[in-house]
């Protein structure tokens, strides 16, 4: 089998960082050099003629992802320099065909790609009967904040389609491997390569990975294991960037350092600083849940103490958050247990049992309900709605690696506005 392809997608907005970090990737080894969607979008045809003369002996790939006019965007990409052009595989066989037809008089190859096809594998069969040179087993960005896998849609076409296969979506080192194992000719990598702060080492390992593939048996991980991972990883800052800067808490701020809490949230509404509902939900609590309660802003009273916290930290919770105030904050300092709350104050309420355990509650300005997963550090509090907390988890690590590439170029000298290009994006009006 003749060695696979390595594909760097570019899926940036800035022209002159794109050429940088192709420059870096194809040091590490990158093939192919794909003028990626947002690329294209920001700059136009210019970042595939940019690329065509930077790169003179790299292939360029336009990922235009035609939709209509397949004549027309081939057209302007092949005049550009590039030597593939991207379809979607969803368009119309006009289109597809019209492509093709585009493709052959301007020499260049066209690749399909099957984001969201509902039937992959007749699809591959009827566009390599229309002409089309690569398939593209692609599993879009968003898709893959909700778990899809361009792994499994690659498996899906193996001896199923003649047609040289591409792999692309969410690929690292060690997922390249078992692309090439699967049957991938061309092993696309967008994040994993790009948004890496050292561009060319990332690239050197998907390369070894794809020379020679190795495959680790992976541990099987449960969704709720995946989420407290990646939560664990990120910061709660990075969390409300995910969530499109939604879900922080106001005021709230962590009396105990450091320390970071994370998990699902077992909620408590009390009232007047009343201490029996959040010491009973200690044992309503799992070992690593996080506490939230709600004392009505009041910061006269304490609904959260020492004695509480040492029950709390023996029963493995994560975390307290209180909307109002806590006491005894040196001894809880002293336990290294995250505690965050609006005040402090050394005033205790009665245990009357008013108040209510696992309910939805208002807190610091947020709705948080049963199992909502928390996000708490020394930037504050992030509550994230349970039905949304996978993707927001994979959003908030993506956030995080993109950050690591710009903290780079910042290292390297640039300023934050020149790294994010700040005057051509302010909103027009
Ligand atoms: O095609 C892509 C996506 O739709 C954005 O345009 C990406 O290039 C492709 O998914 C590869 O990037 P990663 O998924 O980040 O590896």
């Amino acid at each position: 089998m003749a060695t696979p392809t390595l594909q760097v997608a570019l899926d940036l907005l800035e022209l002159d960082r794109a050429v940088e970090i192709a420059d870096e990737a194809v040091r590490g080894g990158a093939d192919w050099i794909e003028a990626g969607t947002p690329l294209i979008k920001s700059e136009g045809m210019q970042a595939v003629r940019a690329l065509r003369e930077r790169f003179p002996g790299h292939e360029i790939v336009a990922d235009m992802k035609i939709a209509d006019t397949g004549a027309v965007e081939v057209e302007m990409a092949a005049k550009s320099g590039a030597g593939i052009v991207c379809i979607l595989a969803d368009a119309d066989d006009t289109v597809i065909a019209e492509a093709v037809r585009s493709a052959r008089k301007y020499g260049v190859r066209i690749m399909a790609d099957l984001i969201n096809v509902a039937d992959p594998v007749s699809r591959s069969r009827e566009l390599a009967a229309l002409g089309v040179d690569y398939i593209n087993a692609h599993v879009g960005i968003d898709q893959q904040m909700i778990g899809k896998s361009s792994l499994d849609l690659l498996r899906r076409l193996a001896g199923e389609v003649g047609t040289p296969v591409a792999v692309a979506g969410g690929l690292d080192a060690e997922t390249a491997s078992e692309a090439v194992a699967a049957g991938a000719s061309i092993v696309i990598v967008g994040g994993n390569i790009i948004k890496a702060a050292d561009v060319t080492g990332a690239a050197q390992r998907v390369r070894n990975a794809i020379d020679r593939p190795e495959i680790r048996p992976r541990e099987e991980e449960s969704r709720d294991a995946v989420i407290r991972r990646l939560f664990e990883a990120v910061s709660a800052p990075n969390v409300t960037d995910a969530m499109h800067r939604k879900g922080a808490m106001a005021g709230v701020v962590s009396l105990c350092g450091r320390k970071k809490a994370v998990g699902p949230a077992v909620t408590v509404r009390t009232v007047a600083g009343d201490w029996a509902k959040p010491v009973e939900a200690i044992d309503v609590a799992g070992p690593g849940d996080v506490l939230v309660i709600s004392n009505d802003g009041r910061k006269d009273v304490a609904p959260w103490g020492e004695l509480a916290t040492h029950s709390a930290k023996n029963r493995g919770v994560a975390g307290v958050v209180i909307d109002g105030a806590a006491r005894d904050i040196d001894d809880i300092r002293e336990m290294g247990f995250p505690l965050f709350a609006t005040a402090t104050v050394p005033n205790a309420g009665d245990p009357k049992g008013l108040g209510e355990i696992n309910t939805e509650i208002a807190c610091c300005g947020q709705e948080v309900r049963p199992g909502d997963w928390i996000v708490a550090d020394e930037s504050g509090v992030v509550v994230v709605p349970r039905e949304r907390a996978y993707e927001v988890a994979r959003r908030a690590m993506e956030v995080k690696k993109t950050e690591e590439r710009i903290r780079e170029e910042i290292r390297r000298g640039k300023t934050l506005s020149e790294v994010s290009e700040l005057l051509k994006w302010e909103k027009r009006r």
